[in-house]
């Protein structure tokens, strides 16, 4: 018979933009995102995730040096491929970065990398980083072009962006969420078996956290405005808490057998 193991535990990386873009709306120093992530750190996060915009929306530069200096756990710093945002990169040496389009006007992250279109201008910068030491994800859809490009990079993970899966669960568009979800798991998979590590993020919330937490080739999940949204019920701790929990029950209704596979 075949011996059956627990999956490895899923790694939660907090983002916590949302509490910056709460300071930025009064314009003063409260509330810290650095007490974010501090007290993230302290309820299980096993990273912090931050996004330096061109347009510093949220996060600004003194945060991600903050982070850096006063918070034990790793940073993950998200942003986009400029020349501005290498050097900021370059001269902070986060241990992660993930790279993501922006669009000035967008409301939040609306697509992935065009990993494919970009291939030329995104080469030197992932070189630059990682020759610094610093671990690059591309946050990318799950299309199959893009996951194969961004293997050609030779970057050590992508990022697969959630989002649009969120959205049509909470707008009720079933076939769409079912589209996307497949979508999703097969990316996981292929993208595992072109040696890429896999994480995922954007609008994810309990139920989809513990639900994603289901595919095997997932090691880390990204998650921040809908904790941010429920730290104003239930306190960012145990918001944490809670999103650590749901991963955790997704995580362990896996059961691995032989090579690592799903087991029946
Ligand atoms: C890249 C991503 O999906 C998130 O980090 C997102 O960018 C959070 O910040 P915004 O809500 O400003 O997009
Ligand atoms: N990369 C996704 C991320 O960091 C968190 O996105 P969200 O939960 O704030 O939508």
């Amino acid at each position: 018979m075949e011996q059956v193991t627990r999956a490895p535990k899923i790694r939660l990386g907090i983002n916590i933009d949302h509490v910056a873009t709460l300071r930025n709306a009064r314009g003063g120093v409260l509330p810290d995102p650095i007490r974010a992530a501090q007290l993230a750190a302290d309820a299980g996060a096993d990273n912090i995730t931050a996004h330096l915009r061109e347009d510093r929306r949220h996060i600004r530069d003194e945060d991600i040096a903050r982070l850096l200096a006063e918070v034990d756990c790793p940073l993950n710093m998200e942003m986009a491929a400029t020349d501005e945002m290498t050097g900021i990169a370059l001269a902070a040496k986060p241990p992660w970065t993930c790279l993501v389009p922006e669009r000035r006007q967008e409301r939040t992250t609306e697509g992935g990398l065009d990993v494919v279109a970009q291939h030329n201008a995104l080469a030197p910068v992932v070189a630059s980083l990682a020759d610094a030491g610093i671990q690059v994800s591309l946050f990318i859809g799950a299309e199959r072009a893009q996951i194969e490009a961004a293997a050609r990079l030779d970057v050590p993970a992508i990022e697969i962006h959630t989002g649009g899966w969120c959205d049509a669960i909470a707008e009720g568009r079933k076939a769409d969420a079912e589209a996307e979800w497949q979508a999703i798991v097969d990316g996981a998979a292929y993208a595992h078996s072109l040696g890429l590590e896999v994480h995922a993020g954007h609008g994810l919330n309990y139920v989809t956290a513990e639900k994603i937490s289901t595919i095997p080739q997932i090691v880390e999940l990204n998650i921040g405005h809908f904790l941010v949204g429920e730290a104003v019920f239930v306190g960012l701790g145990e918001s944490i808490r809670r999103i650590r929990a749901a991963m955790d029950r997704g995580r362990d209704s896996l059961r691995l057998g032989e090579g690592g596979r799903v087991a029946s």
